[in-house]
């Protein structure tokens, strides 16, 4: 078994979701489709509902961002023409969703409202979230040996604590000591981590992050932050020089806590 050590000023490991501790497949193939085969009936269920009109007053600022994209579909302010505006207004919305998800934008105002829609679906036992079977084991091994463990995904902290209070492993929201969204900056910008670790009250160098995508892990390095790079079925490829540049692991037991032995 390949091992990759954690350097010593590591104290804290910071976690993505999606292709790192979850399979790619989940989300695709559950979580996605959830979103796309009820947001229609969700909007018109919510919509007089306060937390929906947020969700949709940024969706329609983070339209007006994307006027200039290829494909972009506005979202209409209420005219105050009744019913045929409300109808308008919701087929707007969904089209939009429709529209950032056929991209997988990482938009806060997509996440929200993903967020919301899934608490339906964990809470009455419709969903349960996958976690790759190394995950649970190792993060008890990890807080055992004094890390802390901190979530930084693109999904909302919501739908993350979601994730984790109702999977197929049980409640394992406890074996987290916080949770990062994109309210704290992108993934891909290198300030976010820089905000994290002011967050947490660490150096940037204390933190290791894994993640599947390249991006993220370039951004984080950049910040100074250590990566490795988690390879998992069914995640993108990575190129010949990301494979020479970055650490690679497949498991999360492959990772080797020095001071823990
Ligand atoms: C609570 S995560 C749900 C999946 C999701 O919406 C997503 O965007 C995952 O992105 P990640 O940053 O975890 O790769
Ligand atoms: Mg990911």
């Amino acid at each position: 078994m390949v091992v990759l050590s954690v350097p010593a000023e590591v104290t804290v490991i910071l976690l993505d979701i999606e292709g790192t501790t979850t399979p790619l497949a989940f989300v695709k193939d559950t979580l996605f489709p959830y979103i796309k085969e009820n947001v229609k009936e969700y909007l018109q269920t919510h919509w007089e509902e306060e937390e929906c009109q947020q969700d949709v007053s940024l969706l329609r600022k983070q339209a007006e961002e994307d006027s200039h994209l290829d494909g972009a579909v506005p979202i209409p302010a209420a005219s105050g023409n009744g019913v045929d505006d409300r109808q308008h207004m919701i087929q707007a919305v969904v089209d939009n969703v429709y529209w950032q998800m056929s991209l997988d934008r990482k938009t806060t105002a997509l996440k929200q409202l993903q967020g919301h829609m899934w608490r339906a679906a964990f809470t009455a036992g419709l969903m349960k979230a996958e976690f790759f079977e190394d995950v649970v084991p190792a993060v008890r091994k990890w807080r055992e040996a004094g890390m802390k463990v901190y979530i930084y995904s693109s999904g909302s902290v919501e739908a993350q604590k979601l994730l984790f209070g109702h999977s197929t492993e049980g409640d394992i929201l406890e074996l987290f000591d916080g949770h990062f969204d994109t309210k704290i900056g992108h993934k891909v910008e290198s300030e976010s981590y820089r905000k994290i670790a002011n967050s947490i009250g660490c150096s940037t160098n204390n933190i290791l992050f894994l993640t599947d995508v390249t991006l993220e892990a370039s951004a984080a390095e950049e910040a100074e932050v250590h990566v490795a790079v988690v390879v998992r079925p069914g995640n993108a490829g990575l190129t010949d020089d990301e494979k020479t540049y970055y650490s690679l692991i497949t498991s999360f037991s492959e990772l080797y806590l020095p001071a823990s032995t």
